[in-house]
């Protein structure tokens, strides 16, 4: 029987110290996040980082948890059962990091029963960091546990038009009534050399902005090209003026280059340039969380109006939008049917 398996990020139990810790262990020690070598990552880790950030995440975190628990999650069960009642197939959840474990969501749907199963990362992007980590993880957990079940994965959606009419519709609509001087998509940004290290043909990717235009295999797997393709369809669907859309990276870690340019100097450049009344869209994440709420929502506002912005507006994610959900419903049930994933 087919099942579809639904794959997120993940969150600490609870906004404290105690909980953010293991989690961030999980998370920072994943070879595809920091990528040096097990010693170096050891000492980076639980050496430097460990010792400092989980009482600075947690307060973070603290300042967006909802009653029902962590918005990320809260917002992937909501969309998960949504998803539920518009497929006759299982579906399951389950997070990268955190509690709520791959294994479980496929223990869930072997219950059931599913020895088929879609594997869907709830990334629109291809990165190591987050995409390929997830199907990874998946696959080594289905080898070692459930070693009879079928696994097939759908690729990052980043340019699908199903996926591009519906962020271009929500984007419209919240940008109705609200005049603005510039369109900021911020993504979420990784080390500049994660674009090297994903790149097939091992010289296309320069990050020097032109070989992102340039046609290429490379761009299967690079996520620098594929965040600027989601923007310039997006301009495309909505007939956005070319000099009001920009895109920008946010959430660096201090240390190597990441992907430039950074979404806190834009929030410091746009009032200086005129551009004062902001809509900012994080297209990186399809359900609101950390990085969205407190990053962009709270510190973002309050750093852009400080540099002399007046207007400021940070766009929701898609999270349980049901034209959304519709999407994935088609996606999904396409592949029930025919066995045909969406290009
Ligand atoms: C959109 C996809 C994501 C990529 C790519 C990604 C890369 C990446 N992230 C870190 C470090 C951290 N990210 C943190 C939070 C976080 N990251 C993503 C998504 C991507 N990360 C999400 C959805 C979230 C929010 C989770 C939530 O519970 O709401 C954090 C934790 C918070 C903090 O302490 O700031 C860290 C750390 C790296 C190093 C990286 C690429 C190398
Ligand atoms: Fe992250
Ligand atoms: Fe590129």
């Amino acid at each position: 029987m087919k099942g579809v398996l639904l794959v997120n990020l993940g969150s600490p139990d609870s906004p404290t110290a105690k909980d953010v810790k293991p989690y961030l262990d999980e998370f920072l020690m994943d070879e595809r996040v920091i990528d040096v070598n097990k010693v170096w990552r050891n000492i980076l880790v639980r050496g430097i980082i460990l010792q400092t950030r989980p009482k600075k995440s947690a307060e973070a975190y603290a300042k967006i948890w909802w009653e029902e628990g962590s918005p990320l999650i809260v917002i992937s069960e909501r969309f998960t059962e949504k998803l539920r009642a518009q497929t006759n197939m299982p579906v399951a959840l389950g997070m990268r990091y955190g509690s709520m474990t791959i294994k479980n969501a496929l223990q869930e749907l072997a219950d059931k029963g599913v020895d088929d199963v879609l594997l869907v990362p709830l990334y629109p992007h291809y990165a190591m960091s987050s995409f390929e980590t997830v199907v990874v993880k998946v696959m080594e957990d289905q080898r070692q546990f459930f070693p009879n079940m079928r696994l097939t994965t759908l690729q990052a959606f980043y340019k699908n038009p199903d996926y591009i009419k519906v962020l271009s519709k929500l984007i419209a609509d919240e940008l109705k009534d609200f005049e603005y001087d510039h369109i900021l998509f911020s993504y979420h940004g990784i080390p500049e050399r994660h674009i090297r290290k994903s790149d097939p043909t091992g010289y296309h990717c320069k990050i020097d902005g032109s070989c992102c235009k340039v046609n290429s295999v490379a761009h299967n797997t690079c996520y620098r090209h594929q965040v600027y393709a989601t923007t310039e369809m997006v301009k495309k669907e909505l007939g956005l003026p070319e000099d009001k859309v920009s895109s920008s990276f946010q959430s660096r870690l201090a240390g190597d280059p990441w992907l430039k340019p950074y979404t806190d100097y834009e929030f410091e450049r746009f009032p200086k340039e005129g551009k004062k009344r902001l809509a900012v869209i994080t297209p990186a994440f399809v359900s609101d969380c950390l990085e969205t709420l407190e990053e962009i929502a709270m510190e973002g506002k309050k750093q852009f109006l400080e540099a002399g912005g007046t207007d400021y507006k940070h766009i929701p994610c898609l999270n349980d939008n049901d034209a959304w959900v519709g999407v994935m419903a088609k996606w999904v049930n396409e592949w029930q049917v025919t066995g045909a994933l969406p290009s």
